[in-house]
C-alpha cells in the first residue's frame, strides 16, 4: 500500500500538507462547541445573567459549526483531488505497463484482471485516499485532544469512557479477524464475473446460434452468486457496526448521566451547578472520542480491502516484460527486406513441447515465400516471431541479419507490415484504421490511405460507404464483412510501405477472384518487398517463390510449387485435397 504512495506527486504532498492545517482547525472549532455548551448551561441556570449573554455564547457556537464545515469543505475538496489524481496517474501507468507486456504475461495475469486492476482496484484506492486524509489523520487528533480536554474532570467517567472504547475496539478486532481473508476473495471473483461476462458479450452470436443462453446464464450466474455471497457475508459483518455503534454511543451517554447523577446527588449545594455543567461537557467530549474510534473503525475496514488491490496493481507495475527491447534503430549494412531464420526452435512459455523445431530458412528481399501445412502445424507461430509476439527459445530470428531481439521494437515494427489471422478494426474511421499507428515517417497523408485502399482492392466497396473514407466502423469492425474487413487491414499494412509483409492467412476470407487480383497488384506495387503468406489454400501460394511446408512444426520441404508438387508429400497431400491433377498441372 505504502509502495503507491510513492506515485504521489510532490504537489500533491504539497497539498496533503497544507490540507493538515484545515484538519486541525476542524479539530480546534469541532471541540470548542462542548466549551460554549457549559458556558450556556451556566448562563442558563444564573439567574442574573442577561439573555444577550446567552447569545452571543450561541452566535459563538454558531460560528465556530460555521467554520468546521468550512474547514472540513477544503479538506474532502483536497482529498478528492489527490485521491482523483492518483487514481488517474495509476490507470495511465497500469495501461503504458500492459502496452509493453508481451502475450506471455497478459496471458498470465488474464485479460479480464487487467481490466478489473485498471477500474475496481483503482477506485478502491481512490476510496481510500480520498477517506483516508480525512478521517485517518483527523481521527488521533480527534481522539487524543478530547482526551486532553477531559483529563482530570473524574474518574468514574473517564472509566466510562474508557470501558466504552475498549469495547468497540474488541467490535473491531472481531470484524477484521472475520472480514478481511474474504477481500482477497471478492478482487479474484470480481475477475471472474468480469471473464464470464466479456466471453458471453464476445461470443454473443455463437450463443445465440446454439441456444446457450441457459448454459452461459448457469455459468453467469455461478459467478455472480459466488461474489454476491462473499460480498453480502463482508457486508453482514459489517452491518454490526453502525448498530454496534449506536448501542456504544448511548451507552456511554446513559452511563455519564447515570454517574452524572450520582455524583450530583452527592455534591454540595454550590457544586451541584458546576458538576452539572461538567457533566454536559464530558458527555459531548466522550462522544467526541468514541466518534473519532468510529472513524479509524471505519478506515481499519476500508484499508485490508484497499491494501489487497494496492498489492495487485503493483504486481502488474512491477512486472518486468519479457521481451525487452534492443538498442539498434536502423539497420547500418545496406541489407533491406532479409529474413533468416536459423536454427530456431520455440515452446510456448506455459508448456514444455517444442511447437517448432529447428527451422533454418532465408528469405530475400522482393521475394515471396509462404508457408503452408495443416491447422496447428505452427504456421502462425512461427510468423509471431518476428514481431517478437513470443521470442524464439533457441536459435537466432534475423532482419537484414540483425537478431530482432537486438532492435528497438519500435524501429522493428517500422519494418513489417503485420496483417493478422483475424483482421482487427479499431472503432474510428476507414481513414483511421488505414492510415493507423506511427510508421516512423510522415503522417499519412488522403493520397496514401487512398492507394493503399486501391492496392487492398477495398477502393470499390469504401466509395460505396457513407462518408467514403471518412466513413465510421464501429468496435470491432462489427458494420463491415469479414472479406471487407481483411481488407481494410492489409490496407493499413500497405499504407505502412513496410520492408516485410507478414500475411497471416490474411487472404482467406477473400474470394478466389479478389485474392488473384489483390496478391498480383500487390506483386506489382510492392517489388521490392519481401512477402511471407500463410495460406491454407494452395491457389494463394502456387506462385510464391519459395514454399515452405510445416509439418507437426519442422520444416519437411522447401520449393517451388512443381519442385514440391514431385518432392514432398506432405504438400502433394494437400494440393491433391484441393485442386485436380489437371488444374496442379
Ligand atoms: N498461446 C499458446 N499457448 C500454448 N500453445 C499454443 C498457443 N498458441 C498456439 N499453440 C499451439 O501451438 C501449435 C501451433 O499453433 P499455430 O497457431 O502456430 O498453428 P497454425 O499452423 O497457424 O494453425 P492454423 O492453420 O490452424 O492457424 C498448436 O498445437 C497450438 O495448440
Amino acid at each position: 500500500m505504502v509502495k503507491i504512495f510513492k506515485y504521489l506527486k510532490k504537489k500533491e504532498w504539497a497539498i496533503i500538507g497544507f490540507s493538515l492545517i484545515f484538519i486541525v482547525a476542524q479539530v480546534y472549532f469541532d471541540l470548542k462547541l462542548p466549551d460554549y455548551m457549559a458556558e450556556i448551561t451556566l448562563l442558563v441556570q444564573t439567574d442574573s445573567n442577561a439573555l444577550s449573554e446567552i447569545f452571543i455564547a450561541g452566535g459563538w457556537m454558531l460560528l465556530c459549526a460555521l467554520l468546521s464545515l468550512v474547514a472540513s469543505f477544503i479538506v474532502g475538496y483536497f482529498a478528492a483531488r489527490v485521491a482523483a489524481g492518483l487514481s488517474k496517474r495509476l490507470r495511465s501507468k497500469l495501461f503504458s505497463k500492459v502496452e509493453s507486456f508481451s502475450m506471455e504475461e497478459i496471458n498470465g495475469i488474464s485479460t479480464s484482471s487487467l481490466i478489473t486492476r485498471s477500474t475496481n482496484d483503482i477506485t478502491q484506492l481512490q476510496m481510500v485516499v480520498a477517506m483516508g486524509l480525512q478521517v485517518i489523520v483527523k481521527a488521533p487528533i480527534l481522539a487524543i485532544w478530547a482526551i486532553i480536554k477531559i483529563s482530570g474532570k473524574s474518574w468514574q467517567w473517564s472509566a466510562a469512557t474508557g470501558g466504552a472504547v475498549g469495547v468497540l475496539l474488541l467490535m473491531i478486532l472481531t470484524i477484521v479477524i472475520f472480514a478481511i481473508p474474504k477481500f482477497k476473495k471478492i478482487q479474484g471473483l470480481t475477475d471472474n464475473l468480469n471473464r464470464v461476462t466479456r466471453e458471453n458479450l464476445s461470443g454473443l452470436r455463437v450463443v445465440r446460434a446454439y441456444n446457450a443462453e441457459s448454459y452461459q446464464e448457469e455459468k453467469f450466474e455461478k459467478a455472480n452468486g459466488e461474489l454476491t455471497s462473499t460480498q453480502l457475508f463482508v457486508n453482514r459483518v459489517m452491518a454490526i457496526i453502525q448498530p454496534g455503534m449506536g448501542v456504544i454511543m448511548s451507552g456511554l451517554s446513559l452511563s455519564i448521566y447515570w454517574i452524572g447523577a450520582y455524583l450530583i446527588n452527592s455534591a454540595g449545594m454550590g457544586n451541584k451547578l458546576i458538576l452539572f455543567s461538567d457533566m454536559v461537557v464530558f458527555s459531548a467530549y466522550a462522544m467526541q472520542i468514541v466518534m473519532a474510534f468510529m472513524m479509524l473503525t471505519i478506515i481499519f475496514i476500508m484499508l485490508p480491502r484497499a491494501a489487497v488491490s494496492a498489492k495487485r496493481i503493483n504486481e502488474v507495475l512491477d512486472t518486468k516484460p519479457t521481451i525487452i527491447d534492443g538498442h539498434i534503430t536502423d539497420s547500418t549494412n545496406g541489407i533491406e527486406g532479409e529474413l533468416e531464420f536459423r536454427n530456431v526452435s520455440f515452446k510456448y512459455p506455459d508448456s514444455s513441447d517444442y511447437v517448432l523445431k529447428n527451422i533454418n530458412f532465408k528469405a530475400h528481399r522482393g521475394e515471396t515465400v509462404a508457408f503452408i501445412g495443416s491447422t496447428g502445424s505452427g504456421k502462425s507461430t512461427l510468423i509471431n516471431l518476428i514481431p517478437r509476439f513470443y521470442d524464439a527459445t533457441e536459435g537466432e530470428v534475423l532482419v537484414n541479419g540483425i537478431n530482432v531481439k537486438d532492435y528497438q521494437q519500435k524501429s522493428l515494427h517500422n519494418k513489417l507490415g503485420y496483417v493478422p489471422q483475424r483482421a482487427v478494426l479499431f472503432s474510428g474511421t476507414v481513414a483511421s484504421n488505414v492510415g493507423y499507428g506511427d510508421s516512423g515517417c510522415n503522417t499519412y497523408s488522403l493520397n496514401d490511405i487512398e492507394k493503399a485502399l486501391s492496392i487492398a482492392q477495398a477502393s470499390e466497396f469504401v466509395e460505396k460507404m457513407e462518408g467514403r473514407y471518412e466513413a465510421s466502423i464501429s468496435q470491432g469492425g462489427a458494420n463491415v464483412s469479414g472479406g471487407q474487413k481483411q481488407r481494410i487491414s492489409i490496407a493499413r499494412a500497405v499504407c505502412r510501405k513496410p520492408e516485410i509483409y507478414i500475411f497471416d492467412d490474411s487472404f482467406s476470407a477473400l474470394d478466389y477472384k479478389t485474392d488473384r487480383i489483390l496478391r498480383s497488384v500487390l506483386k506489382k506495387e510492392t517489388s521490392n518487398v519481401t512477402n511471407l503468406i500463410v495460406a491454407q489454400r494452395i491457389g494463394t501460394i502456387k506462385d510464391a517463390d519459395k514454399i515452405i511446408v510445416l509439418d507437426e512444426g519442422k520444416i519437411v520441404g522447401i520449393g517451388k510449387h512443381h519442385e514440391l508438387l514431385e518432392s514432398c508429400e506432405v504438400y502433394q497431400q494437400i494440393a491433391y485435397s484441393q485442386l485436380s491433377k489437371e488444374e496442379l498441372a
